[in-house]
């Protein structure tokens, strides 16, 4: 299976609408890959808190439109990284997309972890509640989103579900880069699934990205690694060593489940 992540420079001198137009030709470029993967956030950027509300959009509006487009034309399963999304009934998402090769939606994934604490996306966005995976050929997707790389909870279920390759959009920041790649590693790991995790590049909202967007294989072992800029990192990977990573350390059989709460010690 060829994956192709596109690590998109979103900086402020670049409109919405023409940020848009490029990403979809950088789809387009990428026809032979089975999947490309954009990152978070990418039309406004993931920290450009401000521009949230401007940009919100309905499910399917002008970035489903285009993505759309740019999937089908590229024959590609495309997870067209995520939009802050505007639903008419209730508050914005940080909602990401899945379109099949021909266009058509396959997935749509509200973020369920919001990041900001007390400010920015955890204040102005809504929170998902459900978790979502993708059957491809050849492989099932589990989706999560930036922070949702740091709740191990979240990805557990995602492999109850059967996820065996996880696919992460992402706009972190380069402050937290060493976090990006060892969080990456470990819940491909604990997991035994790939990671492919699609960051940006550039710089937004005063926020240098860290880009280094990554793809692990079940053992841990970095397939892929991008540098800092704008790239398009592609890696072929064979979805059938999960399966015999799991036969041949199954580790994952021997959780044990229904724990008692623990019992306190001390004083
Ligand atoms: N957009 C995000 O979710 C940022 C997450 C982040 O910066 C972190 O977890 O650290």
């Amino acid at each position: 299976m060829r994956a192709s992540l596109i690590q998109i420079a979103v900086d402020e001198g670049e409109s919405v609408a023409s940020r848009r137009t490029r990403v979809a030709s950088l789809v387009r470029e990428q026809a032979g890959s089975d999947l490309v993967v954009l990152p978070e956030l990418w039309t406004t950027g993931a920290f450009a808190y401000e521009e949230f509300g401007p940009q919100a959009e309905p499910l399917d509006g002008p970035t489903y439109e285009v993505m759309a487009a740019a999937a089908r034309d590229a024959g590609v399963w495309l997870h067209a990284g995520s939009i802050p999304e505007r639903d008419p009934d209730g508050p914005l998402y940080n909602t990401a997309l899945v379109f099949s090769p021909t266009g058509d939606l396959a997935a749509a994934y509200r973020k369920i972890h919001r990041f900001g604490f007390d400010k920015g996306e955890a204040v102005l966005m809504g929170a998902g509640r459900e978790p979502v995976t993708v059957r491809l050929p050849g492989t099932t997707l589990g989706v999560a989103t930036c922070y949702d790389l740091r709740f191990p909870e979240l990805f557990r279920r995602l492999v109850d579900a059967g996820a065996e390759t996880l696919v992460i959009p992402a706009g972190w920041p380069e402050r937290r880069r060493a976090h990006w790649t060892l969080l990456a590693r470990a819940r491909a790991v604990e997991n035994q699934a790939f990671v492919l995790a699609c960051g940006t590049a550039g710089s937004h909202a005063g926020v240098p990205q860290a880009g280094h967007s990554i793809v692990v294989d079940p053992w841990g072992e970095v397939l892929a690694e991008a540098g800092a800029g704008e790239e398009v990192l592609t890696v072929d990977f064979d979805p059938a060593k999960v399966a015999a990573t799991r036969e041949q350390f199954p580790a994952l059989k021997d959780r044990v489940l229904g724990l008692e709460p623990p019992r306190p010690h001390g004083r």
